[in-house]
């Protein structure tokens, strides 16, 4: 069984080689740091992690970095605003990264370069792209020569005479380093320093770095000169990754990457979620709001990841019972497993359900494929577990019980998907937190529905359990009496 996998490079999904055999590179265009992330960011940090956790699973070696982009205008005005440091709000916005990515289940990259601490490997490389004849200085700023890269567009699939015939001069003209720029489509390495804002020493003057030259640098200090995958949303197809190639491969003569993937995006109303536009709901609000991460987990996953996801009320409550299904097949082995008399030193596989699992997700990824296969095998379990309630016994052996279930709990972890921390977790006795935050929201929806009768009948069942809400205008509190 062979993995295959779509490469927006060549339009096509191909088989996957690497590099060194055995060996993946992978880099990961990360987060700017002047805000909480939002779902657009849980889902991009979601699917390559779980194509990371993947990869590993079959057998490579995984070598994970993912930047953070710590230098930029929006870091800047943030700055500004709150009369702190660029510093300051980067890292105060990484530890938020930190938090919410952990609340997710996120395992953590193996490197995480920040531009400000790649300064070196940045001006070398404008250095050498200026050597060779891609690079120019202006008044302070140096640019990337677009048109001395005969292979420009060659990702994205633009070619710069339809550009030119799209783009306004009137437009253009606003732009303010137009006048500094050989070719309105050349695009800034350096840019000379403006009063008050952070600068560094370069051979130009002082300065700051363009946002594409630092993934081009990063990927480089970091993983070498070619590497196997490098992913991304696909909204950073055009310009930022065209622009990554175009200066790495001007300066290497070798591919960067063997492999480019993009995730679709998370939309809302059509359009894309992102701090810019202001339409976010960021990670943190959600869980607060107590959905449970794995239900986050599944409505990425549950999609194939290429494709656009739209972010609703309704798709979150979906993916919570979908989560509750699998929650329950993932419990049984903890709550029936010592009545079974199971021995759990030894985990023993079904071959047959791997295979299935693997069929489906060599075929780029197909996590939705991958899922089914999970669901089945919850949905067994479960049943078996309602057996035993009212029966007192299993309808399958006991030992071909276990089999199932370590089946199920050994894939749905390659998915980052478990259940047993939440377990452990919870409070002896009662209801855990996250179930109690789960019943505040079922309530939520019932009375934004204008279900009162449900909404009271929650309410008074979290009563009876010793839980009392409080309501306010910034949604429900509770507490446990
Ligand atoms: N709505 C989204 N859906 C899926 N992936 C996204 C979404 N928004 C951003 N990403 C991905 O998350 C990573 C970090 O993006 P970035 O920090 O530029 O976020 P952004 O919300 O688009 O910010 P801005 O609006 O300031 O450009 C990138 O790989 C990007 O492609
Ligand atoms: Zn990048």
């Amino acid at each position: 069984m062979t993995l295959t996998l779509y490469n927006t490079l060549t339009r096509r999904q191909e088989p996957f080689t690497t590099v060194e055999p055995g060996k993946v590179k992978m880099y990961y265009c990360g987060v700017t740091v002047y805000d909480f992330c939002h779902l657009g960011h849980a889902r991009a940090c979601i699917v390559w992690d779980v194509v990371r956790r993947y990869l590993q699973f079959i057998g490579y070696e995984v070598r994970y970095v993912q930047n953070f982009t710590d230098i930029d205008d929006k870091i800047l005005n943030r700055s500004r605003q709150e009369h702190s440091s660029m510093e300051e709000v980067a890292d105060r916005f990484i530890k938020a990264y930190f938090e919410d990515m952990a609340r997710l289940g996120i395992k953590e990259a193996d490197e995480y370069p920040r531009a400000t601490h790649t300064m070196n490997g940045i001006q070398r490389l404008i250095h050498e792209l200026e050597h060779k004849g891609y690079a120019y200085p202006a008044d302070g700023d140096v640019y990337y020569a677009v048109r001395q890269f005969s292979e420009y567009g060659k990702l994205s699939r633009r070619k710069l005479e339809d550009l030119q015939v799209g783009a306004s001069d009137r437009v253009q003209v606003k732009d303010p380093e137009y006048q500094k720029k050989k070719d309105p489509f050349d695009f800034a390495l350096w840019k000379a320093a403006r009063p008050g804002e952070p600068a560094w020493k370069s051979p130009w003057g002082e300065g700051r770095p363009g946002w594409h030259i630092e993934c081009s640098a990063m990927v480089r200090d970091r993983l070498g000169e070619t590497i196997d995958i490098h992913a991304g949303g696909e909204d950073l197809i055009f310009p930022h990754h065209e622009n990554e190639i175009a200066q790495s491969e001007a300066v290497t003569g070798k591919p960067l990457a063997l492999y480019w993937m993009h995730n679709g995006m998370v939309k809302v109303d059509g359009e894309k979620m992102s701090k810019s536009l202001g339409n976010f709901t960021t990670i943190r609000d959600l869980l607060n709001r107590g959905v449970e991460p794995m239900a986050v987990r599944l409505l990425v996953l549950m999609a194939q990841y290429r494709t656009p996801i739209d972010f609703t009320d309704e798709a979150i409550a979906d993916k919570t019972n979908a989560w509750h299904t699998l929650k329950e097949g993932l419990l049984f082995g903890y709550e029936y497993g010592e009545k079974l008399g199971w021995q759990m030193e030894t985990a023993s596989l079904i071959p047959e359900i791997v295979e299935r699992f693997q069929a489906s997700v060599n075929d780029d990824f197909n996590f939705p494929g991958g899922l089914t296969v999970l669901f089945e095998l919850a949905k067994e379990l479960r049943r078996e577990g309602n057996i035993i309630v009212h029966q007192g016994k299993t309808a399958t052996p006991a030992e071909e019980l276990k089999k199932q279930w370590q089946t199920l709990v050994t894939l749905a972890e390659v998915l980052g998907l478990e259940a047993k921390l939440e377990l452990e977790t919870s409070p002896s006795g009662g209801l855990s937190d996250a179930e109690i935050e789960t019943k505040i929201q079922q309530r939520q929806q019932a009375r934004q529905a204008k279900n009162f009768a449900e909404g009271d009948r929650i309410r008074d069942e979290l009563l009876a359990q010793g839980i009392t809400l409080i309501d306010s205008r910034d949604g429900t509190r509770w507490h446990r009496n």
